[in-house]
């Protein structure tokens, strides 16, 4: 399998529309490849919190026809990376859209853990509360955005439900980029199942993004990483892997589940 994880640089010298059309053209460069993988909050940058709301679009607005069309014309699964959603009957939310190689919307995934703690994304989006995980023909993509990655229970029940392929798509900032490295390769260890980890480059909002995208293997081998910049990072990797590793060192099977707190004196 052919994986291309597009690493954009978020920069405010851009437009939103002038981003969304290079975007779309680079996609459209991925043709052969079975999924291509954009990161979080890419039109406006996921620390630009006034953009949210100016930006916010509908499910189906510009970003879900550029990029249904950028899938379907390169005949790739995509995952678009997120959205800021404007819910016609709630919040905002950040939601990552996948879609088929036709062009046919597979899922959307409203992110669970919102950033910011009492600022920013936590307070001026709504929660998602639902795991979405997607069957590709050759493995099920688990989803999950940035923040999550900090949560291990998230990726344990999108692998109880079948994922094998767990795809984080963030914004994460340069002054915490060893967390990044460091957790996307605990959750493929742990899950036994490839992490594909897609970061922003550049600067926006006067917060620097840490970029080095990651791809890691089941036993936690980094597959490819990229450096600080813009950068299509393509992998190749063999999805039967998982099963194998899950087959040949099965801990995943030694869980147990539904421990008691401890006593209290
Ligand atoms: O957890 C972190 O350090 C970064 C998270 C983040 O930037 C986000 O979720 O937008």
């Amino acid at each position: 399998m052919r994986a291309s994880v597009i690493q954009i640089a978020v920069n405010e010298d851009e437009s939103v529309e002038a981003r969304r059309r290079r975007v779309a053209a680079t996609v459209r460069e991925q043709a052969g490849a079975d999924l291509v993988v954009l990161p979080e909050l890419w039109t406006t940058g996921a620390f630009a919190y006034e953009e949210f709301g100016r930006e916010a679009e509908p499910l189906e607005g510009p970003t879900y026809e550029a990029m249904a069309k950028a899938a379907s014309d390169a005949g790739v699964w995509l995952h678009a990376g997120s959205i800021p959603e404007r819910d016609p009957d709630g919040p905002l939310y950040n939601t990552s859209l996948v879609f088929s190689p036709s062009g046919d919307l597979a899922a959307a995934y409203r992110k669970i853990h919102r950033f910011g703690f009492d600022k920013g994304e936590a307070v001026l989006m709504g929660a998602g509360a639902e795991l979405v995980t997607v069957r590709l023909p050759a493995t099920t993509l688990g989803l999950s955005t940035c923040y999550d990655l900090r949560f291990p229970e998230l990726y344990r029940g999108l692998v109880d439900a079948g994922a094998e392929t767990l795809v984080v798509s963030a914004g994460w900032p340069e002054r915490r980029r060893s967390h990044w490295t460091l957790l996307a390769q605990a959750r493929a260890v742990e899950n036994q199942s490839f992490v594909l980890a897609c970061a922003t480059a550049g600067t926006h909002a006067g917060v620097p993004q840490a970029g080095h995208s990651i791809v890691v293997d089941p036993w936690g081998e980094v597959l490819a990483q990229a450096g600080a910049g813009e950068e299509v990072l393509t992998v190749e990797f063999d999805p039967g892997k998982v099963a194998a590793t899950r087959e040949q060192f099965p801990a995943l099977k030694d869980r147990m589940l539904g421990l008691q707190p401890p006593r209290r004196p």
